[in-house]
């Protein structure tokens, strides 16, 4: 055509397009083994859908930074369409007054500041019980785990926190948890690519009815701050959005975006995005240690040194470069959002020499740059050295990009870096990570389950007191 080439990709088939050669459970595999073949720009068909895959760290980051305005808007997949109701993964005026809103209000209940540190660190306290009472025993970490991530956001968006044995909570964490998996099957997928199969497609159901529930029980809640909302104090997200909302129904602002289903929906995203991704990480830290005993201990010998039995703090990060190291290359080794979410292409662009139309969905592929082997010294091993310069200082890279770039890089970011920090710091000052008896670190499996975020298969560890 005149604009130039299309990305080039593996031919389709009339309908199925190229889903018989793709893993439909782990697509990222995949999309990884094509862009051997056909290089960092790439075409691929989903079905009938049209999809362009970028690749490697140049590649990402050049469209996504480079090219925000083209590459920055959000492809609304069916179920997102079906759940979310277009508010934070969403386009527009309402994706952009919420997106400003919940950042804002993040970082009001302390990214920068103390109050979110404080709430977080009451919150390991209560794991790190949980986590005692196993004395030592084999358990699965996922419950304890999520609950701990999804109090984290309760305490932000509600001002409260729930008790980890508080039956409504249990269900609310289940079912975003559910959902998270669901969200990554075969048949979810194939609804995506084919939204006219909706009926037959049983996750779906299962999906609408999770996200149904919930939004009652959250309803429930908010009923209940709005009764006892004083305008003088924000006990959480959840106040600050109504005492706007009041102020702009007061000066009678038209079009105003603080409307109950857009607060409601705010925190149903907010739930989503921020506890299954948090928890996921966590677990496979957690894992990680278990499975690498000599990491473990060099981190447990460094916080011994500097921060010994007092309790951890953002503050301490500085001083802690190998354990700030191992973090980070947990969240590249184990990626949890291989695929990022999916872009939409808002304009005709001639990207690297390749038209790409208006409307084409694109997937920016951060599995490719975490991985990316002109990045990084040995992509495949875990290897906290990537992120250590020769002195054993901390160093920045900047292929790691687990929270991918731009315009709709993830709003939780300052959050999830300091949440999964201190749980860690916290969790290995007290206990010590290690296979169930029988089981060697060999053994542990570190295949990732199937899901829209990829947590670990399901395992037990024991966390052995070190006082
Ligand atoms: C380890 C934890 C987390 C990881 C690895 C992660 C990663 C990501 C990624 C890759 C995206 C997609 C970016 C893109 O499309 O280019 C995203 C989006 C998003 N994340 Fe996170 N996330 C994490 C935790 C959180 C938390 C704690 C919250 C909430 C407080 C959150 C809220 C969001 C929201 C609302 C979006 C959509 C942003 C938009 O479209 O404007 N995330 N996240």
């Amino acid at each position: 055509r005149e604009t130039g080439k299309e990305p080039p990709g593996p031919k389709p088939l009339p309908l199925l397009g190229n889903l018989l050669q793709l893993d439909l459970q782990r697509p990222y595999k995949t999309l990884c083994e094509l862009s051997k073949k056909y290089g960092s720009v790439f075409t691929v068909y989903f079905g009938p859908k049209k999809v362009v895959v970028l690749t490697g760290y140049r590649t990402v980051r050049e469209a996504l930074v480079g090219y925000a305005d083209e590459f920055g808007e959000r492809e609304i997949a069916p179920i997102f369409a079906d759940v979310t109701k277009h508010i934070l993964f969403s386009n527009g005026e309402t994706w952009r007054e919420m997106r400003r809103f919940a950042l804002s209000t993040l970082k009001d209940f302390g990214m920068g500041k103390r109050g979110v540190e404080e709430k977080v660190l009451e919150e390991c306290g209560h794991l790190i019980k949980v986590f005692e009472s196993y004395k030592g025993k084999p358990f699965n970490t996922s419950h304890p785990v999520n609950y701990a991530t999804s109090n984290i956001i309760s305490s932000i968006v509600f001002g409260s926190r729930f008790e980890y044995d508080d039956p409504r909570f249990r269900n609310l964490v289940s079912r975003v948890n559910e959902n998270m998996s669901l969200f990554g099957t075969a048949g979810i997928q194939l609804y995506n690519t084919f939204p006219w199969l909706a009926r037959w497609i049983k996750n779906r159901r299962m999906i609408l009815k999770n996200a149904e529930m919930t939004i009652r029980d959250e309803k429930e809640l908010m009923q209940k701050l709005k009764a006892t909302l004083n305008p003088q104090t924000c006990r959480g997200l959840v106040d600050c959005f109504l005492i706007r909302k009041q102020k702009e129904e007061d000066s009678c602002v038209k079009d105003t975006q603080f409307t109950e289903e857009n607060l409601i929906l705010t925190v149903a995203n907010l739930f989503t995005a921020g506890t299954d991704t948090t928890a996921a990480s966590l677990r496979w830290s957690l894992l990680l240690m278990a499975k690498y005993p000599h990491i473990q201990d060099q981190v447990q010998e460094e916080l011994t040194r500097v921060v010994g039995n007092r309790e951890v703090h953002v503050e301490d990060r500085k001083n802690l470069p190998y354990t700030d190291a191992v973090v980070h290359e947990i969240q590249r080794f184990r990626y949890i959002a291989p695929m990022a979410i999916p872009h939409k292409i808002s304009r005709d662009v001639t990207f690297q020499g390749f038209f790409i139309k208006e409307g084409t969905t694109v997937i920016p592929l951060l599995a490719s740059v975490l991985y990316d082997e002109s990045e990084w010294e040995s992509p495949h091993t875990f290897n906290p050295s990537h992120f250590l310069d020769k002195e054993g200082r901390f160093i920045k890279r900047d292929a790691f990009l687990p929270f991918s770039a731009g315009r709709r890089v993830c709003l939780g970011e300052g959050l999830a870096k300091m949440s999964l920090f201190l749980f860690f710091t916290s969790l290995l000052q007290r206990f010590r990570f290690m296979p169930p008896p029988g089981v060697s670190e060999y053994d542990l499996d570190l295949t990732p389950a199937v899901g829209f975020t990829i947590s670990p298969s399901p395992h037990e560890l024991c966390a052995i007191s070190r006082q």
